[in-house]
């Protein structure tokens, strides 16, 4: 990755998940470049990350040799339509984090240029992303490992070879994040029900998640094995789970998965 620059379209949550992990791990502020048209919002991340802000994305088009497009999908044809002629021009390397855009939407805006699409999630914020990646046709192997190298920097990358698979990709690790969140929301709701004070229940809940993880990661068996571990036969926790199966979690993650998935397919149009 040497010295290129970086440069983001848009600096919302994701921009600032990605840039931040990748300036945590030592990626020089002064190699990346963001643009938004809110200059509250590059006045923030100017303060945050030190990082090179501007309202003009056709500046940052121009400057960097890696080109982070970090709009909403419904606004990206739009973005991408103002840096056609210079993306031809300079062919920088594109990825693409949106959520159903393919490379075929975005070769329809922007022209030929090398397109990697992948879809991160924003736990990059803290280094513990997990990121998709498909290159499509035209992206070079040196591209290929500087987008790896780039996404690299935040966490887990894994490659797909169908462009299709990031639907899948999006539904579980792109969305996922949310699904702990509301777990972990509703479970502090639960502990305040049950008299703990606020405080007490936000903490051993979030130390709970993280120990969970950290378990189920360096773990040699699978989730379904320590979930039968901390089951006691006809004790508390076979009671709680006991609720859950009743009332069809798994059917529903199953459901909950499948219409994150279809977004995202019609998301692509
Ligand atoms: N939030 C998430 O967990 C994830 C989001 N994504 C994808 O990342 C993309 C960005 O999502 P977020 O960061 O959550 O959204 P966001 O709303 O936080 O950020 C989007 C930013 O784009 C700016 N913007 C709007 N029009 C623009 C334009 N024409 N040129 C430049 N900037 C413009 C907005 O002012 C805003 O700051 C989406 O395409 C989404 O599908 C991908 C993985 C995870
Ligand atoms: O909700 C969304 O559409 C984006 C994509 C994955 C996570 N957030």
């Amino acid at each position: 990755m040497a010295q290129q620059l970086i440069g983001f379209i848009g600096a919302g949550n994701m921009a600032n998940s990605l840039a931040g992990g990748m300036i945590a791990k030592g990626i020089r502020p002064a190699r990346i470049w963001m643009s938004d048209p809110s200059r509250d919002r590059l006045d923030e991340v100017a303060q945050l990350h030190r990082v090179h802000v501007t309202e003009d994305n056709l500046e940052v088009a121009r400057r960097v040799d890696v080109l982070v497009l970090a709009v909403k999908p419904q606004v990206m044809g739009d973005a991408c339509a103002v840096l056609r002629e210079v993306i031809e021009e300079r062919q920088p390397l594109i990825i693409s984090i949106a959520a159903g855009v393919t490379v075929d939407n975005l070769r329809q805006w922007l022209g030929e240029a090398p397109i990697v699409r992948c879809m991160p999630n924003t736990p990059a914020l803290v280094q513990a992303g997990a990121t998709g990646l498909y290159a499509a046709d035209g992206v070079s192997a040196a591209q290929k490992d500087m987008a790896g190298q780039i996404l690299g920097a935040v966490g887990l990358t894994f490659w797909f070879e169908e462009e299709k698979e990031l639907d899948a990709v999006t539904a579980v690790s792109g969305s996922g994040p949310a699904y702990f969140f509301l777990l972990m929301e509703s479970l502090i709701d639960a502990a305040v029900s049950q008299g703990l004070p606020q405080a007490t229940a936000r903490q051993l809940v979030l130390q709970t998640a993280w120990g969970a993880a950290q378990l189920a990661i360096t773990s040699e068996v699978g989730p379904d094995v320590l979930r039968q571990r901390v089951t006691s036969p006809g004790g508390t926790t076979a009671a709680a789970l006991g609720v859950f199966e009743e009332a069809g979690f798994r059917e529903q993650v199953q459901a909950a998965v499948a219409a994150a998935r279809e977004r995202s397919e019609e998301l692509a149009g």
